[in-house]
């Protein structure tokens, strides 16, 4: 894509079959629909690869999970369910650093589907000079891959779709998961596994390309994203992953921005922007123009988890009052399911679905948005 700006969102192409096929050359939607199928083909290339072995040299001190863009969103998702149950920490970096106090004693997870990423190479690097634990996951015959042979730790070789580094997030974050689960630090199985993988199929049936707008949650929430300017609120750690995924996914997708944030901090800052310019009706706006409203206003997302503290709970409840009163449309998605990661997966299947399906309304290929492809090619001159 050379940019898109002015592209109008047109709901009729999300029902257009033809259109849907034509306008997605690259097959996202058939991507995002094999989630499942990638949950299943991670947990056993994880297995093959002896991650549980790793749980035979004791637990380190922390877990550092290192990767950038969606592969960096894998460390956030270790961290959301470590947070409160893990009796040891873990960090995600993202940059070409490991922080000072890591070494010999802590376990890095250098993660990159291309295995190329030139931050994440550099802070294994870091990793193997400092004699930290490694494990990797990313494709093979890679920089990523020579280096944690050369450490002798597992690496998880991932496919995916070449070029399309986030296509889906399942390849990247179960092997951090197994390994993490291999020193005792959260309890996961396969029947867990086997549930996301459930759920994801659930999900790919009802946002499937042939099912009308009307009753797809995928169309519906793309529809509802469209022409604002998205605020998009997790209301536990692992909602706000999903949330910082559903920015992530609009900008990497649709070239679209988003705010997004965790409550109860979100409650903190950007509740400001209920009260800001760009919220409720536009006063200025000329009644009689065609597209009435005079550009994008405030919408506020919730990304709710049936685990929420009960301060947040009244926070979210009263958050919602407060945006209705001053004209902020409220679109709330409860995640359900038993555990965490099923829970998890309610939110990001749709998150997924919904980003290509806003991206194909405004007309963009969501396989094209290569501007970040530009910035790294410049800044490898
Ligand atoms: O997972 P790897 O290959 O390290 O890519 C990391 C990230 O790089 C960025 O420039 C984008 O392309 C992201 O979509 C991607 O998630």
């Amino acid at each position: 894509m050379t940019g898109a700006g002015g592209a109008r969102f047109e709901p009729d192409r999300l029902d257009d079959q033809a259109y849907l096929v034509e306008g997605d050359p690259s097959g996202m939607l058939r991507t995002v629909a094999s989630s499942a199928a990638e949950v299943r083909t991670a947990y056993r290339a994880a297995v093959e690869s002896g991650l549980a072995r790793i749980g035979r040299d004791g637990r380190p001190r922390a877990i550092v999970v290192a990767g950038m863009g969606a592969s960096g969103l894998a460390g956030e998702v270790l961290e959301a369910l470590c947070r409160y149950g893990a009796p040891g920490p873990v960090v995600t970096v993202r940059g070409y650093r490991l922080p000072g106090w890591v070494g010999a004693a802590d376990l890095v997870v250098a993660v990159s589907r291309s295995g190329t990423t030139e931050e994440t190479v550099a802070v294994t690097a870091e990793a193997v000079r400092r004699g930290c634990g490694l494990v990797g996951v990313g494709a093979p015959d890679t920089p990523l891959a020579a280096l944690v042979a050369r450490a002798g730790g597992p690496y998880v070789p991932v496919g995916g779709v070449a070029g399309r580094p986030e296509a889906t997030l399942w390849s990247l974050m179960v092997p951090p998961i197994l390994a993490a689960a291999a020193f005792g630090l959260v309890s996961v199985d396969e029947d867990e596994f086997e549930s996301v993988a459930r759920r994801l199929e659930d999900l790919a049936h009802r946002c499937r390309p042939s099912s009308e707008s009307f009753i797809n949650p995928g169309k519906t929430l793309a529809m509802e994203l469209a022409g604002t300017v998205p605020v998009v609120w997790g209301t536990s750690p692992m909602a706000a992953v999903a949330a910082h995924l559903l920015a992530a996914r609009l900008g990497a997708y649709a070239g679209y921005p988003a705010i997004w944030g965790e409550l109860p901090e979100a409650a903190h800052n950007q509740i400001g922007t209920f009260d800001g310019p760009l919220a409720g009706r536009d006063i200025f706006a000329d009644p009689f123009a065609d597209e009435p409203g005079g550009g994008p206003r405030l919408r506020l997302f919730l990304l709710r988890d049936v685990e929420e503290h009960p301060q947040v709970t009244r926070s979210r409840t009263a958050a919602v009052r407060m945006a209705e009163d001053r004209g902020v449309p409220v679109s709330e998605i409860t995640a359900d399911g038993v555990r965490p990661l099923e829970r998890l997966a309610a939110l990001a299947g749709l998150v997924d679905y919904a980003t290509v399906y806003l991206a194909l309304g405004y007309g963009i290929d969501p396989a094209s948005v290569a501007v970040s492809t530009e910035l790294r090619a410049r800044i490898s001159q």
